[in-house]
């Protein structure tokens, strides 16, 4: 898979050179190219912003360096078409059924945006060269898309082929099957007054994979009702009902 990111803090995006993406850059799973939005200003200031039509506080990222940047990344890796992914609070929601489908594409554009946002325009005039989606990590307000990019790589990177060592644990996970994990637990099998479930010392594999299962449906119940009424009908069975 290939990575382009477009933004004014370069170094934002430094994180993406460690541990995991760093070994599947090493691995060639992953192939990432961080790009300075300033590169494509023209002015000696090096202007990426300016003041909104309609008034409002704040600025705006200007089109034209958001234009040219786009051109040259799209010529980078033509004729391949690249997902153009722009993080911004008036996205649809990031998930792990996102992350998958990302984790299937040959390339991956990441606009970050700063300020108010980028000009609406330029989402607009991309969708020439690009498939272009924008999306939300949560209702929360950050400063800029840069630390978006950081969770959307990590979350897509993992679910390449080869990346994680041991794929069964991507099974495992929580998001995996549309539940949240049941609770872990390593030795010692007491501490501070705290007992590990006896049913997990208990060595009888069919017992532990229902107790994992009933604590995960337990604890999605109780914390994230949502994923429970999504799950397609047959996902639960009848004692799962009951739990
Ligand atoms: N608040 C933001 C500001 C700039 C770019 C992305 C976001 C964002 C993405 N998901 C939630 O917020």
């Amino acid at each position: 898979m290939r990575i382009d990111v477009l933004t004014i803090f370069p170094d934002y995006l430094a994180p993406l050179g460690l541990s995991l993406i760093g070994k599947a850059r090493e691995q060639g799973l992953v192939e990432l190219a961080v790009h300075d939005l300033r590169g494509w200003t023209t002015d000696r200031h090096r202007t990426v912003d300016d003041t909104p039509y309609g008034g409002g506080p704040g600025m705006v990222m200007r089109p034209e360096p958001w234009g040219q940047a786009l051109d040259a990344v799209a010529a980078m890796g033509a004729p391949e078409r690249p997902r153009l992914v722009l993080p911004t609070p008036a996205g649809r929601p990031f998930t792990q059924a996102v992350a998958h489908e990302y984790a299937a594409l040959p390339w991956l554009v990441f606009g970050c945006g700063r300020y108010e946002g980028i000009d609406a325009r330029v989402a607009e005039e991309a969708r020439e060269r690009y498939d272009v989606d924008e999306v939300s990590l949560g209702d929360y307000v950050l400063n800029g898309g840069e630390v978006a990019v950081l969770v959307v790589v990590e979350a897509v990177a993992r679910l390449l082929p080869g990346v994680i060592g041991n794929a069964q644990s991507l099974d495992d996970e929580s998001h995996a099957a549309g539940l949240l994990e049941a609770p872990a637990y390593t030795k010692p099998a007491l501490w501070r007054g705290h007992r590990v479930p006896d049913v997990l010392l208990s060595g009888d594999h069919a017992r532990i994979a229902r107790w994992k299962r009933d604590e995960a449906l337990r604890r999605t119940r109780s914390v994230r009702p949502d994923l429970v009424a999504a799950l397609p009908p047959g996902d639960l069975d009848r004692r799962d009902r009951e739990v």
